[in-house]
C-alpha cells in the first residue's frame, strides 16, 4: 500500500514551549496508525497541526505529495484529511440520516433552492445522496438508526455517527481523537469494528489519539509514541510492545 500521508520534521513552538519537535511519520492507504503518550506529550499538537487548527513552525504535512503545512483547517479539510472532535456536535433535531447526509453536501449538486423548487437533477441528487447515507450506515451497521432523532441517541451513538458523517464524503485520511473515550464495552467494541472496517473496506488512513492501550493494541497496524514532543518509537504492535523507550518513558518502568 502506498504512503497517504508524509508527516516530516513537524515542528511547533508556543512562545518558548517546544509542544512538537522535529515528529516524522507515515499513514499509508487502510492502514490504522495509533498515536500514544503520556499527557503532555504532543499528541494533539500533532493532530492540530496536521488539520490546520494550529500553524507548524516547521516542517511539511504532505497528502498524495501535496504540502499542507499551513494551511487552513477548512482547506485542509477540502483536500481530504478529516478529524473528528470529543464533541462533534450533530444536529440534535435532524435524523441520523439527515446528519450523515449534511457530510455529503459538499458533493451532491443542486442548491438548496433547486430542491425547493423541484428541479429535477437537485431531486435526482438528493435521492442518490439519501442512497449512499444508507448504504454507509449498514457498512456501519447503524442503518437502524437511519430515522431516530441525532439528540436521542446515547453518546456514544453520536459519535459513531459523526464519524460516518466524517467520511461521507470519501476522504482519504482520517483523523480521531480519542473516539472509545466513556464509551461502554458494547460501544467500544462497536467503535472498533467501525475502526477496521473503514480502513480495511474502504481504505481510509486513519490516524487515532486514544489513551486506552489495550484498545490500541488491539485495532492499530502501527504505533507513534510520542513523549515530551518527540517520537520515541514508532512500529508495529509486537514491536511497540518490546521496546524499551517504550517501557522506560510511557509505562514507566526500566
Ligand atoms: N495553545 C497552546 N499554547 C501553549 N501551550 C500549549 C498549547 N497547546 C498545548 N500546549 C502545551 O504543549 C504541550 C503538548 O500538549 P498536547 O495537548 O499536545 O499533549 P497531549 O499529548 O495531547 O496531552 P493529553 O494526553 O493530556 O491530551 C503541553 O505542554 C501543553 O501544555
Amino acid at each position: 500500500m502506498s504512503d497517504l500521508l508524509q508527516v516530516s520534521s513537524l515542528g511547533v513552538r508556543f512562545s518558548g514551549l517546544t509542544a512538537l519537535d522535529d515528529v516524522s511519520f507515515t499513514l499509508r492507504e487502510g492502514e490504522v496508525r495509533a498515536v500514544i503518550g503520556p499527557n503532555g506529550a504532543g499528541k494533539t499538537t500533532l493532530f492540530n497541526a496536521i488539520s490546520g487548527y494550529v500553524t507548524p513552525t516547521s516542517g511539511a504535512v504532505l497528502l498524495q505529495g501535496r504540502d499542507l503545512a499551513g494551511q487552513s483547517p477548512h482547506a485542509i479539510a477540502e483536500h481530504g484529511v478529516r478529524r473528528t472532535f470529543q464533541n462533534g456536535g450533530l444536529f440534535p433535531a435532524l435524523t441520523v440520516l439527515e446528519n450523515v447526509m449534511t457530510g455529503l453536501h459538499a458533493q451532491t449538486p443542486g442548491s438548496f433552492l433547486d430542491i425547493v423548487l423541484g428541479r429535477r437533477h437537485a431531486i435526482e441528487a438528493e435521492q442518490a445522496a439519501r442512497a449512499q447515507a444508507h448504504d454507509l450506515l449498514k457498512l456501519m451497521s447503524m442503518d437502524h438508526m437511519a430515522d431516530h432523532r441525532a439528540g436521542d441517541l446515547s453518546g456514544g451513538q453520536q459519535r459513531i455517527v459523526e464519524i460516518v458523517r466524517t467520511v461521507a464524503s470519501d476522504p482519504p485520511v482520517l483523523l480521531l481523537d480519542e473516539p472509545a473515550v466513556g464509551l461502554s464495552p458494547v460501544a467500544r467494541d462497536q467503535m472498533l469494528e467501525i475502526i477496521r472496517r473503514l480502513a480495511g473496506e474502504k481504505g481510509v488512513g486513519i490516524l487515532l489519539i486514544e489513551h486506552a492501550v489495550e484498545l490500541v493494541m488491539s485495532v492499530a497496524d502501527r504505533i507513534l509514541v510520542m513523549a515530551a514532543g518527540k517520537r520515541i518509537a514508532d512500529g508495529t504492535v509486537p514491536e511497540i510492545r518490546e521496546d524499551r523507550a517504550v517501557l522506560e518513558a510511557y509505562l514507566g518502568y526500566a
